[in-house]
């Protein structure tokens, strides 16, 4: 079964918004896992516009299901998660004034330094993810690198989506089976939606987590966060 990490970046947006608590994030991490949630992502950026860093010391404090800390590995980041420890941490090659991720990692070019960081979490018994195209090549430099696990960097599938999911999704479905040979675990997520997951969780193989944030707090605008939660789960179990 495909796992559900709710992504709390948005909570943290809207509390920035007035300098106050409202809504507590802490809270809601606490509240998301109530009505379902199988994991926390938060991605603290180094303008810290949303999680802040004291942020993801608080949450590992009360977060009881998987703990995923997504982010560029500077030297504060990395020293952030060698301090908290979480389950996962994911590795994202995010330039500091980027509106959001936009791109895997290229873990051929990258090679060295992805193998010194991974060891490094490793070490402290950190699971790694790193975050990567759907592309068979990247999939493979990956594994050379040592990574547990990848995930895949889904916004070129949700963008596709609406106009053919045949075409979007065969990218996906073909670097799934290569970390399936290479016997890397799967994860997946950015713009992954209510209307565009259960497709992408019902063809692509070994799909074991997806993280999603932003559409799912927009639509708990409409339903809910509980109810938001459960209808998240629902696409995925339904996709079994
Ligand atoms: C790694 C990734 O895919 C991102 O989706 C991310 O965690 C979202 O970041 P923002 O909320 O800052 O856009
Ligand atoms: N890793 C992706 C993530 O955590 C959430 O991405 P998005 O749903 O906010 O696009």
């Amino acid at each position: 079964m495909t796992r559900l990490s709710v992504n709390i970046n948005k909570i943290a947006t809207i509390r920035n918004a007035r300098g106050g608590n409202n809504p507590n994030l802490v809270q809601v991490a606490l509240d998301c896992e109530r009505f379902g949630a199988q994991g926390i992502t938060v991605h603290p950026r180094p303008d810290e516009r949303h999680i802040r860093y004291q942020d993801v010391l608080d949450l590992h404090a009360v977060v009881t299901t998987e703990f995923n800390i997504e982010g560029n590995p500077d030297e504060r980041f990395i020293e952030l998660v060698k301090r908290v420890k979480p389950a996962q941490v994911t590795l994202v090659p995010d330039a500091p004034d980027a509106i959001t991720s936009n791109a895997g990692w290229d873990t051929i070019r990258h090679a060295d330094h992805l193998r010194r960081l991974i060891d490094t979490f490793k070490e402290d018994g950190i699971r790694v993810s790193i975050f990567v195209d759907a592309d068979e090549r990247m999939v493979e430099g990956a594994k050379a690198v040592g990574t547990d696990r990848i995930e895949l960097y889904t916004e070129p599938y949700a963008t596709q989506y609406p106009s053919d999911r045949e075409a979007a999704v065969a990218p996906f479905v073909q670097a799934a089976r290569k970390v399936q040979e290479l016997g890397l675990g799967l994860n997946a997520g950015h713009d992954l939606s209510l209307e565009n997951l259960r497709f992408f969780a019902s063809n692509v193989p070994g799909l074991l987590e997806v993280s999603i944030g932003h559409a799912l707090i927009c639509d708990a605008l409409y339903f809910g966060l509980e109810n938001t939660i459960q209808l998240y789960r629902r696409e995925l179990t339904t996709a079994e």
